[in-house]
């Protein structure tokens, strides 16, 4: 039986891809063997020694101590593209809203008094207030050309804009993606003087933290709009107010409300709703679930941000499922054991990312408690599973 704690609502359509006579799931549960997670913070929580896995239903890592999973030979697991549509529509929303004066205009008609004449006399005068501007010929420009930067960038095109967009590290996946009509900017501070909308969809990392600070800021052309659904800390807040200020920046549409940014008049906050759609809360719960259970089931990794890549399809016999540091003889040393109480191997895969190995044996017959204890010794080695 494998225990499944769970930190945020996951999707029944992704629980119900665990069955039940082989996991128990609850959102308390002792000595986990995995945790499902969404935008629950993780650092500084005491990840119990039993978990093996990590998985993240959305795209952003950032909430999970991935290093020190990574040196704990946890593996971590996140759902690429699952939320990206939802997300591209919530730009396009947010996008529009700015464009036309939406928020104001919706306090305006809620603030309206008297009869229905008195309501429309009202409306009809009061309508120029609102008067807003069409997106076809305007220029975004997308920063981070991932699943959703792609999405995002392709659709403004079909809405009649310029794109321009900027990610040095653009996977060729996504190069393929891209519409060829996407002008590639020299760099962020190229794409942001020629921006008349500017939308963030890159990770929180050290490098893209306070990334949109004050200089940067400055460069805008004056009356920008700047989206920011990717993640807060990604735009320097104290300068972005200073920017509003100015003029500089005509909006500031985020899905990250604070204290100073929800009630000004120049900021569209939603409240993280970006991946709150029914379709890609499911699609992160079934693609997270697949590969937790995958891994928990078979050793096979897919979609990790820390493992690498590695699928052995199960055949015969017993499987062994070892984590260990990317260092020379871990292969050599497992085998030797392995191979002194006469164990045949019947197929092997090992692969390897960064300072981490997975390597995935099948032998003939169950291996011995005390050769699973030997390998275990191996200096770095992280982890043994054998799986029936
Ligand atoms: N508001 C919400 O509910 C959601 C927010 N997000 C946020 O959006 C982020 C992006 O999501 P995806 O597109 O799915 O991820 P992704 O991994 O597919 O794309 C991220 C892209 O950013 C690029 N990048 C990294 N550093 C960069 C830099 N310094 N400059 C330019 N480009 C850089 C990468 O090369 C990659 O192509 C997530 O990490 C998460 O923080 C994601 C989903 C929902
Ligand atoms: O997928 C992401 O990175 C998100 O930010 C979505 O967060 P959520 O799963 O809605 O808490």
């Amino acid at each position: 039986m494998f225990k499944i704690q769970t930190l945020n609502n996951i999707s029944v359509a992704g629980l119900e891809r665990l069955p039940r006579d082989r996991y128990e799931i609850a959102s308390e549960i002792a000595n986990p063997d995995a945790i499902l997670v969404r935008s629950a913070d993780m650092h500084g929580m005491a990840i119990p020694p039993s978990v093996k896995a990590i998985g993240r239903a959305g795209a952003g890592t950032n909430n999970i101590p991935v290093a020190e999973m990574t040196r704990r030979g946890v593996v971590v697991f996140n759902t690429p593209g699952a939320n990206a549509n939802a997300v591209k529509e919530l730009v396009l929303t947010g996008m529009l809203m700015a464009a036309r004066n939406i928020p104001q205009a919706l306090e305006f008609v809620k603030s309206l008094t008297g009869d229905d004449e008195s309501i429309h006399e009202a409306v009809e005068s009061g309508k120029k207030r609102f008067v807003g501007f069409e997106l076809p010929g305007r220029t975004l420009g997308v920063v981070g050309l991932g699943a959703i930067g792609v999405r995002v960038a392709n659709a403004a095109l079909a809405l009649g804009m310029r794109v321009i967009g900027y990610d040095p590290t653009i996977t060729v996946e996504r190069a393929w993606q891209l519409s060829s009509e996407v002008k590639q900017a020299l760099s962020l501070d190229d794409l942001l003087v020629r921006s008349d909308f500017v939308s963030l969809h890159v990770p929180l990392t050290a490098e893209t933290r306070a990334m949109i600070g004050g200089a940067r800021l400055k460069t805008l052309r004056k009356g920008t709009t700047l989206l920011n659904f990717a993640r807060q800390e990604i735009v320097d807040e104290e300068m972005l107010l200073e920017a509003l200020e100015t003029g500089r920046l005509l909006v500031y549409c985020c899905d990250f409300p604070s204290s100073r940014l929800k009630g000004h008049p120049q900021v569209i906050a939603l409240p993280h709703l970006g991946a709150s759609t029914k379709e890609a809360e499911e699609n992160c719960a079934v693609m997270v679930a697949d590969q937790v259970r995958a891994y928990l089931e078979d050793g096979n990794v897919t979609n990790s941000v820390n493992f690498p890549e590695i699928v052995l399809p199960r055949g015969e016999g017993y499987r062994l499922a070892i984590v260990n540091s990317n260092v020379p003889n871990m292969v050599g040393q497992i085998s030797t054991d392995l191979g002194k109480v006469g164990l045949n191997i019947l197929d092997m895969l090992n692969r390897s990312r960064g300072d981490i190995a997975v390597t995935l044996i099948d032998i003939d017959r169950p291996c011995p408690d005390e050769v699973l204890d030997q390998i275990r010794a191996i200096d770095g080695v992280l982890s043994v599973r054998q799986l029936d």
